[in-house]
């Protein structure tokens, strides 16, 4: 009874938040926030009240604030240096027990400072305590973040706003109404507020650090967490299309197992959801670094508990993952129709629900359509938080190719990035497969990238392919004839170097024109684990950039494939 109360409440925060972030945000919201404000900004002086001004709430889940600012150096004023005053602010004007999860959305303010100003002692406006001046470097955040010595259920407040229906703590909104006045600004609306202050922003002052994506891949991707480390929130770029999930997946990293558990992110393939899982993982690990993690796609849970039995040591199945704080589990949808594997992980569920440990899952459908799954497993995905991504929007996939382009250090022309996202519309891994090969044919025939050179590249891979879905076999046998090998020749253990390379190209092809998870493609070559398909993913991609034979046996192949598939329509 009280699980299905729990539910439903959950439910309708859910339709809350999206009236709230989708279309109008709630108005009850921008009158508390707007309370805050008014009492932040003579609190924090004139330097740092520009910086709440930046700030704008996104939503409420229960009694976490979801506070959206521009970049990472404003959340770190936020949540270092004007901490207090903010907790203050909030409760008076929220209510007590109200916290905020500060997220960045980068569309907010372009002109926002992104450095510490070089005069910002912090003693001038504001008296800043030592320790949290300090928080200005990774290390020192490692030192504050909580030891699970002394974290109960991650040290976050745990009294929601509604705990106790009977008492509402928060002030009545008529008496903040009364307190703002029908006139006053809501300041994130002021624009000469948004550019007071900032125009004397030395650019200087680099302690701001953030070691997240700085961890040796390697060493990362071998800890149990098994995350991958470009997955990041900060190579993660926010939309429309999925800012929501992108708050709720930062609000769980913040405050697991209390904002929302589970949380489930739905979506069609290649729009981000992985991403955003190996996110969660690494950000919660930052803030709390015992936190144990485990990231794992449910192909691999399957095969993880077919072994277990297999071998007899379902106890050590279930060490591994009943003795985690975080779940995250992708792709649930390939639990559909296995009993005994759903049964295995209804119990995983119910023992980390129980024992307040987040749970996150992902899958291709919201769980009202998950076919060949139980009832009672999919009601359980309702049990939080569920939100979904969208294909994202024309900003949205140029800032992503954007961000490739910077983080993988390739010079490439905004109408170049321009021309790929106007015509790969529907799936970021197709987005980031055409920025690969233009920058790969440039970088192998010593040119400029430029919009013929794109056009030329791409002129195959961009046509109407209608909805036709390109399969596994129709790769393997493509790739089978091309390099004059068998099938069978491609699924087996043989290190010959032609069909080593063979292989990586069929791997490379089905990750970029199907929609087959890692595992799944493991599969299709005699059960190779989906770390063998990741590294011939990567593999191909450099490959393709440094040897012109590779980059044209790719390109000549996937052009044949899509012929085939077209002349099919
Ligand atoms: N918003 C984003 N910002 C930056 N990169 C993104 C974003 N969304 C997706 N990507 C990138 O697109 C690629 C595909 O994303 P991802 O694997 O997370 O998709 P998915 O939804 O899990 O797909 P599938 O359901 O097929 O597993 C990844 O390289 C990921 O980094």
């Amino acid at each position: 009874m009280l699980v299905g109360a729990v539910g439903k409440i959950f439910l309708l925060h859910l339709v809350f938040l999206r009236r709230t972030v989708g279309e109008s945000l709630n108005e009850e919201i921008l009158v508390r926030w707007n309370h805050t404000v008014n009492l932040l900004r003579p609190k924090v002086g004139p330097r740092w009240a520009a910086f709440v001004s930046l700030a704008q709430p996104q939503a409420q889940m229960s009694n976490v604030l979801l506070i959206a600012v521009p970049n990472e150096y404003t959340r770190e004023v936020f949540q270092n240096i004007i901490n207090k005053e903010l907790k203050e602010a909030l409760e008076a004007s929220f209510g007590a027990g109200v916290f905020e999860a500060i997220v960045i959305d980068t569309s907010l303010g372009e002109d926002a400072p992104s450095e510490l100003p070089a005069s910002a002692d912090s003693s001038e406006t504001l008296a800043v305590e030592p320790e949290r001046e300090s928080f200005f470097s990774a290390e020192d955040r490692q030192e504050q973040a909580p030891s699970s010595a002394q974290k109960t259920a991650y040290d976050v407040p745990t009294t929601p706003l509604s705990a106790d229906p009977g008492e509402d703590v928060r002030p009545s909104l008529h008496d903040l109404e009364a307190e703002l006045g029908q006139s006053s600004p809501t300041f994130a609306q002021d624009p000469a507020v948004h550019t007071e202050n900032f125009d004397r922003v030395p650019q200087e002052d680099s302690r701001v650090s953030h070691s997240q994506g700085e961890v040796s891949e390697q060493a990362t991707w071998e800890s149990s967490a098994r995350l991958n480390p470009k997955y990041t929130f900060d190579t993660f770029v926010i939309g429309q299309s999925n800012r929501f999930a992108h708050a709720a997946a930062f609000a769980v990293s913040e405050t697991p197992a209390s904002a929302y558990n589970p949380l489930f992110i739905y979506g069609d393939s290649g729009l981000g959801k992985t991403h955003l899982l190996h996110a969660i993982g690494h950000y919660a690990k930052h803030l709390y670094p015992n936190l144990r993690v485990r990231y794992v796609n449910s192909e691999e849970f399957t095969n993880d508990f077919i072994n277990s039995i297999r071998d007899d040591e379902g106890s050590s199945f279930k060490q591994i993952y009943r003795n985690v704080d975080m779940l995250l589990i992708d792709d649930i949808q390939f639990l559909a129709g296995k009993e005994h594997t759903q049964e295995e992980f209804f119990h995983t569920f119910n023992a980390l629900h129980n024992h307040q440990k987040q749970v996150v899952i992902t899958s291709d459908m919201p769980p009202k359509l998950l076919t060949g799954f139980a009832e009672r497993m999919r009601s359980r995905f309702e049990w939080g938080l569920i939100t979904d991504v969208q294909p994202p929007e024309l900003e949205t996939r140029i800032a992503i190719l954007r961000k490739k382009a910077q983080n993988e250090n390739l010079d490439v022309p905004d109408n170049v990035m321009e021309y790929i996202a106007s015509n790969i519309t529907s799936n970021i891994r197709e987005l980031e497969g055409a920025l690969i090969r233009v920058t790969a044919f440039a970088s192998l025939n010593k040119q400029k990238v430029d919009r013929p050179l794109a056009e030329l590249v791409l002129k195959d891979l961009i046509t109407d392919d209608g909805a036709q879905e390109i399969t596994a076999t129709q790769v393997l046998t493509a790739t089978a004839s091309y390099f004059d090998v068998s099938i069978e020749d491609l699924q087996s253990k043989s290190r010959n170097r032609t069909l080593v390379t063979a292989r990586q190209i069929a791997m490379y092809l089905l990750r970029e024109l199907t929609d087959m998870s890692l595992p799944k493609i493991g599969q299709e070559f005699g059960g190779r684990d989906h770390t063998t398909v990741m590294h011939a993913d990567r593999k191909i991609r450099e490959l393709m950039a440094e040897r012109h034979q590779i980059f044209n046996q790719v390109t000549e192949l996937t052009n044949k494939i899509k012929q085939e598939q077209r002349t099919q329509k």
